[in-house]
């Protein structure tokens, strides 16, 4: 079989695997499971991301007294993982492929050391062809620390791990250009650089997701702009992720044209680490045009006007324009002290290098 990709990141969202009354819809999940295999098979290295602890820990439980949605959420998913990759055990088992569970938190994300340490976890895993299955550790994340959802931890792991492409499985066929139900409205096929699909998007959400349309386009804009092809497919139709990589052409589906030539696995870190942000440099309007012009360039002090927070040197800060919207992230070069005392000074040594340095 000949394939677009050979190497790919897929996340299966909850309302793929939840029937309507919210249990495990295993003939979906077994669907999809043959079609992981005959993609390995066909030389394809895979990892998943998927969702369904919740949703599938909901059916198995009946709480004796009324929970809050902490509780809910730590009951439901300790319970339904446990189901969850079971299932996925026994299924991939038939086709004699092993694999292995990854649960994660946003703040594994938060220092280098520990994004390594998660990278290095995942490369050993596919290199003994284990096909790794990620989720976010549910009982351990509390609200503030969470991802937005699992499309934003799939977006992390495919930037983490160097893949060609995400394929984000919903239940749906893409981003419509208008609401999904109403009349004449079309799925979008393909995505440029820089277009702006706000307009399109509705609040709603499905079933048993969590982040909704928003934060799919959101973090598929981000990762595209990394190098990595980004599709958006319903999950719920046959065939479809055999036919994404068999027939693109054909296949209805939202795709985000990737930019060329990629970025570095040290700037890709740095692209998902705003909310570990410890301090913000809020910049003069001509830093601002020089670093949002074509040549890349290191963000010197001279065109910092003000610090916010306390830092150590390499910690990660936001960069701030001089209309105080948040511009970029970066990895400082010095600690707040050091910082404060050169702000504004011609001839000093770089806050934040070209390599560190990420423009939204
Ligand atoms: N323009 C749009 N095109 C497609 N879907 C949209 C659009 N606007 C809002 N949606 C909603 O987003 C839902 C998918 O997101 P979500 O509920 O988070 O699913 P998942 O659990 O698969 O992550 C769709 O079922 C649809 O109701
Ligand atoms: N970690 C949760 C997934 C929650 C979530 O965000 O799901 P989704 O709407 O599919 O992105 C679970 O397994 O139930």
């Amino acid at each position: 079989m000949a394939v677009q990709f050979t190497r790919i990141a897929v996340k299966i969202g909850s309302n793929v695997l939840a029937r309507k009354d919210g249990t495990l819809d295993v003939t979906r999940m077994s669907a999809l499971v043959d079609q992981v295999a005959e993609l390995r098979r066909a030389g394809v290295e895979v990892i998943l991301i998927s969702s369904g602890a919740v949703a599938s820990g909901r059916s198995e439980i009946k709480p004796s007294k009324k929970l809050d949605s902490v509780d809910q959420r730590q009951l439901f998913s300790a319970v339904g993982q446990a189901k969850l990759i079971n299932r996925y055990y026994e299924l991939f088992r038939e086709h004699g492929i092993p694999v292995g569970q990854v649960l994660t938190t946003k703040e594994s994300f938060g220092t280098r050391r520990h994004y390594l340490n998660q990278r290095n976890c995942m490369m050993v895993m596919l290199e003994n062809g284990v096909i790794p299955i990620v989720n976010e550790n549910d009982t351990i994340s509390v609200t503030e620390l969470m991802f937005t959802d699992n499309d934003e931890l799939s977006g992390m792991i495919a930037s983490m791990m160097d893949m060609q492409a995400l394929i984000i499985l919903s239940n749906i066929d893409g981003i419509y250009d208008g609401s999904p139900s109403a009349p004449g409205t079309q799925v979008i096929r393909e995505v440029e650089q820089g277009k702006d699909l706000s307009d399109y998007i509705q609040t709603e959400k499905s079933g048993f997701g969590r982040g909704g349309m928003l934060t799919k386009t959101t973090i598929a804009r981000k990762v595209a702009d990394e190098g990595i092809t980004v599709i958006i497919a319903n999950g719920k139709k046959d065939h479809i992720l055999v036919d994404l990589l068999q027939h693109p052409v054909e296949t209805v589906c939202t795709r985000f044209i990737p930019a060329e030539g990629g970025v570095s696995s040290v700037k890709k870190w740095i692209a998902h680490s705003g909310g570990f942000a410890k301090g913000e440099l809020h910049l003069n309007e001509q830093a601002v045009n020089v670093l949002k012009g074509q040549k890349a360039v290191s963000l010197l002090p001279v065109g910092v006007v003000r610090i916010e927070g306390e830092f150590e040197k390499d910690d990660i800060v936001k960069i701030i324009d001089h209309r105080g919207r948040q511009i970029g992230v970066g990895r400082i070069g010095l600690d707040s002290a050091e910082a404060r005392t050169l702000l504004g000074r011609h001839g000093q040594k770089p806050m934040v290098h070209y390599d560190y340095l990420y423009l939204d």
